[in-house]
């Protein structure tokens, strides 16, 4: 195999993309950002809630897989000289090594650690010796592998708060991967339900708990329904302000929410987003990343 590597200008993306896959018989190609790691390097990922971010990258590297030498020369040669691509630059026209793709993928997840006895762990890994509750789970499409600060801390919330008479009624709302709906259910929580609104995540959130041999009820954002003792959400600060009456209203008095997906320096913003139903307040710190917590009060 060879690869062709170009830098285009956000503008020439699409077109010397469609270039290369439709007429100059590219098995694949792949968009990365060219100033990534430098000081050009600009953020696209916005929140909802807040102004759109740009489509793409200020310029990209683009790198296409060809399957000899020739055709990759030809591609480079024919694309160069057409007139609206005089902004792309050839960065290297190279052999790949053939790899063990599959291995390599895997290598790069190895069982995570929550507690000591409690682990996430991949279905090619062998569980640690000092587990004691495992969740199974690969990489997939949908957000939660338990390699991410946030997720980390949720579950670590659960292990530690789990108690012999266990939660009656759960909810995880912005489910992903159904990684915190499934950690709840192996501590103890009776009925729990998960909900995203990404369909995806809801039929990610089905296979994992069926993986994992846990009764989830799985669904779109409307599957929620009246209190629950354990309301997590991992979402992010501004859809977590936004969702402020929705979550608190579906807490039961004595119930625990926990949000995470908050830097630290939100904290303050949020604790004023829910002050009207509670007190929350940080209860973990990892990577820039906060956890916070509130118990609703008993009835009186
Ligand atoms: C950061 S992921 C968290 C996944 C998983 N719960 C975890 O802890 O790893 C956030 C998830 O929330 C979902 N989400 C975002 N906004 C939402 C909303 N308004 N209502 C429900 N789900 C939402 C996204 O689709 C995504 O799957």
């Amino acid at each position: 195999m060879f690869e062709l590597v170009l830098v285009a200008p956000e503008a020439l993306v699409e077109s010397v993309s469609e270039a290369l896959m439709n007429e100059l018989e590219a098995l694949s190609v792949s968009v990365e950002d060219a100033d990534a790691d430098t000081d050009e390097e600009r953020a696209i990922f916005g929140e909802p809630g807040l102004p759109a971010p740009r489509a793409g990258w200020q310029r990209s590297v683009l790198t296409a897989l060809f399957e000899h030498e020739d055709t990759a020369t030809e591609a480079a040669t024919l694309l160069l000289a057409q007139e609206w691509a005089h902004d792309v630059h050839v960065q290297a026209l190279r052999e790949v090594q053939p790899q063990d793709w599959v291995r390599l993928t895997q290598s790069q997840f190895s069982p995570v650690e929550i507690t000591s006895e409690f682990w996430i762990v991949p279905s090619w890994h062998e569980p640690p010796a000092q587990a004691r509750r495992v969740i199974r789970l690969d990489p997939g499409l949908a957000f939660g592998t338990g390699t991410h600060p946030t997720t980390r801390m949720c579950l670590r919330w659960i292990a530690r708060h789990a108690s012999p008479q266990g939660w009656s009624r759960v909810l995880d709302y912005g489910c992903g991967s159904g990684i915190l709906a499934i950690g709840a259910a192996l501590h103890g929580g009776q009925c729990v339900d998960a909900v995203d609104i990404d369909p995806a995540a809801v039929e990610a959130t089905r296979a994992n708990a069926q993986a994992n041999a846990v009764a989830v009820q799985a669904g779109l954002p409307e599957l929620a329904s009246g209190r629950y003792e354990l309301v997590l959400a991992n979402i992010l600060a501004t859809p977590l302000k936004l969702l402020a009456p929705l979550l608190a209203a579906h807490v039961a008095p004595g119930g625990h929410l926990v949000l995470a997906g908050i830097l630290e320096r939100q904290a303050q913003e949020l604790q004023s987003a829910y002050a009207p139903w509670c007190a929350l307040e940080v209860s973990e710190r990892e990577e820039g990343w906060v956890l916070m917590t509130a118990r609703f009060g008993e009835p009186t």
